[in-house]
Order: C-alpha cells, then structure tokens, then sequence
C-alpha cells in the first residue's frame, strides 16, 4: 500500500560542510520529486549548519551537542549530559514532527536523531562518505535501515544487507558546472584569456594550503594569473593581513565561496583538500587538480580518497608537509601545462558518479514506500 503524500522528512548533517552539503543535496532532489514534501533539518548549535542550512532554504532545529576534544576540557565534562539531552530533545522532535523517514549524513546531531528515529522504528537511512565510517555512522549503522555508501568494502562498518553503494550526493548546481564559464568569469570580475587557479582549503579552510599561498604570493602575482583563494572563516581576518603590501587586482580571497559552482566553472586548476565530497565534486566538475590530503583526519583517509584518483592518473597530490616548498609551482606548472592538464580532465571525469543522488532519494521512497 503506497504512503500518502505529502511526505514529512527529517534530514540530520553537520559540523563540517562534507555532512551538511551532502544533506542539502539530497534534500533538494527529494524537494525536486516531491514539490510538497514538508522537510526539517536537525544541527548542532553553534555549528556551520545552523547557517548554511536556512541559506539553502530549510528549517532547522539545533541540538545541545558536540564532539569529544583529545584534551580535558569543560565541554567534554559536559559531554555524557549533552548526548542525554540531545537524546530527549531528539526523541521529542520525531514523535511531535511524525516523519516518513529520517535521514542522517554523519555529524554530531545525527547519533541523537538516529537513535530516537529507529528506536521509534521510523525508517532511517545514513550516507557515509568516506571510505571508513565516521564514529556517528558507526554507532547507529547497525540499527538503521540503510547505509547509502561511496566506497567498496564497506561491510568492514555496516551490515552487508544494509548497504548501498550509491556514490556521494552533490549538489544539483555542481552537475552542471559545464555551460556556466561566462557567468563565473562575470561573477568573479574575471578575464576569459587569463588562466584561473582556485585554491579551497575544504569547508572550514586549511592552514598548510594558506601558508603555502603566502610562501608563493610572489610567484602568484608575478604569473599573472587569475586567482580564487578561500582561507576559511577562522584563518580569513589574518591571511588578509598578511596581504596588505601585495597587489590584488587579479586574486579574490574570499572566507568562504558560496557559489562553488561558480568557482569550478571559471577554474582551470583547482587545489583543494582531499574531503569526500571536494573529490566527488572535482570530479564531476572535471577538473585538474592538485590534492593536499588533511593529516589531522581519522585513519589519515584524506590520503586514501586522493590516492585513488591518484592511481588513476586522474589527479596530482601533494603532502602536507612538502606543500609550503613546492604547492603553487606545482600549480602553476599546471596551469601552463595544457597536456598535461587535458590528461587529467580526461581521466577525472571518468570517475564522477553522478546520479548519486538521485540513487539516494530512490532508496528513500523505496523505504516509505516498503
Ligand atoms: C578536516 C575534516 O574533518 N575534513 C572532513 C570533512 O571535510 P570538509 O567539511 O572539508 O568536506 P568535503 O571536502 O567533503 O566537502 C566540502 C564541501 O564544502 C563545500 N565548500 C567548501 C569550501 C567553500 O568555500 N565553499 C563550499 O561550499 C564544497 O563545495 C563541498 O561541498 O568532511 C569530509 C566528508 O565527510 C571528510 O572526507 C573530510 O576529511
């Protein structure tokens, strides 16, 4: 018997924007479905989602809840009570909103959403990813009723019977990054014969790439070039400091890039970290690009998601440690390499999956529906 319409979701993400763009994507293809299907987002106070969540549009209800710090801290003294509060805080938004199916993208908020939504045997469905599970989706992977993946041997994590191998949702702007090189060039002041690099540091920015910008402003500015550089929110204030003396006619240093269709589109290389999404991004985007995994991740799998597009010849990778000598030549080696950067394009976008969403929102009404 088919569920009556207009289905009620709860959709759980954040902390960084790997969990909460994710959770957009797949909310706005599920809207795009079903136009009258009532959606609420569930975050953590404090954290990014609280913005970006009603930037694209949707309500979202905080939750008293963060992650456990390696040092002795008052948070962390707080932090059995927050996952207790969270849980009935959580527990009473399920059973006041009634929703068809929960949906978790791993974060903080989404262990009390998803425990309060299988205990109340709401159907429920996690999107992990990465190729390891983040401690959210390993804690309640057992008891949802689908585990949406990107990787292959997941059943490392996740009963086997659960998983489903979709790829990773990315948002519905990114598909179509192609047909929009005139409207970037426009958005961003840009000259159409000047090669463009764009260097992002994942969502909340990344020193290492940013002290590689400053080694390198010279040669940056000496190439002649067109420059995109998101530094992230917390390091914005002092890098920009740190330009005052140099020329910026043709570098736009932004704290964060809202358009990052805008951004791939007048790109010609791109740096960026090696997040999952930022990969699944790049390659649907199709672009050259050199990749500094984040060491500071679990079971250092910033590398991993670099190393395979690496081992297929489909993108460059620098370490962490070596960015600062060597980051912006590499680029701009790149940049003037048309060969070599024609190579690359090629073989990136044999990697992009890009139905991944759509994949998900079938597996979420086929769980209504079930
Ligand atoms: C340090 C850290 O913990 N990183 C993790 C985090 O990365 P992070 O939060 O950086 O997430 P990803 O690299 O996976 O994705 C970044 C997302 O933010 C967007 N974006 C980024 C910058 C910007 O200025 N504007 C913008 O919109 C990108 O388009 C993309 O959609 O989650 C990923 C997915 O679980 C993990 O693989 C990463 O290891």
């Amino acid at each position: 018997m088919s569920k009556k319409q207009p289905y009620r979701l709860i959709i759980s993400g954040g902390g960084t924007g790997g969990h909460i763009f994710p959770a957009i994507a797949i909310a706005n293809a599920f809207r795009e479905r079903h136009p009258d299907a009532e959606i609420l987002f569930v975050g953590a106070e404090g954290r990014m989602e609280m913005t970006r969540v009603p930037e694209a549009g949707y309500k979202i209800v905080g939750l008293w809840i963060s992650g456990l710090q390696r040092k002795l801290t008052w948070s962390n003294l707080m932090f059995p009570l927050k996952v207790i509060v969270s849980y009935f805080k959580a527990a009473r938004i399920v059973k006041n909103y009634r929703p068809d199916a929960v949906i978790g993208t791993g974060g903080y908020a989404s262990g009390p959403i998803m425990m309060a939504a299988t205990r109340s045997n709401v159907p429920s469905l996690i999107q992990e990813q990465n190729s390891f599970a983040g401690l959210t989706n390993k804690q309640v992977g057992g008891k949802v009723s689908k585990v949406c993946v990107a990787y292959e041997g997941m059943e490392k994590y996740f009963p086997k019977d659960k998983i489903v191998l979709t790829g990773n949702p990315v948002r519905k702007d990114i598909l179509s990054v192609e047909g929009k090189r005139l409207q970037a060039l426009s958005h961003f002041g840009f000259d159409g014969n000047v090669k463009t690099l764009l260097i992002i540091g994942g969502s909340l920015g990344a020193r290492t790439i940013n002290e590689s910008v400053i080694a390198g402003i010279s040669k940056l500015i000496d190439a002649q070039i067109q420059v995109i550089w998101q530094t992230g929110k917390g390091y914005y204030d002092a890098y920009k400091a740190k330009l005052g003396q140099y020329d910026l006619k043709n570098i736009r240093v932004q704290d964060f890039v809202r358009e990052m269709d805008l951004a791939y589109a007048a790109a010609d290389v791109v740096i960026s970290r090696s997040g999952a999404i930022a990969v699944s991004e790049l390659c649907i985007a199709g672009k050259p690009a050199i990749l500094v995994p984040s060491p500071n991740v679990a079971e250092d799998h910033q590398t991993k998601n670099a190393m395979a597009l690496v081992n297929k010849n489909a993108a460059l990778m620098v370490a962490d440690k070596d960015a600062q000598d060597v980051l912006v030549d590499e680029a701009l080696t790149l940049l003037f390499d048309d060969q070599r950067a024609k190579k690359l394009r090629e073989q990136i976008t044999l990697l992009a999956k890009p139905n991944a969403t759509q994949d998900i929102v079938v597996e979420i009404e086929k769980m209504i529906q079930a």
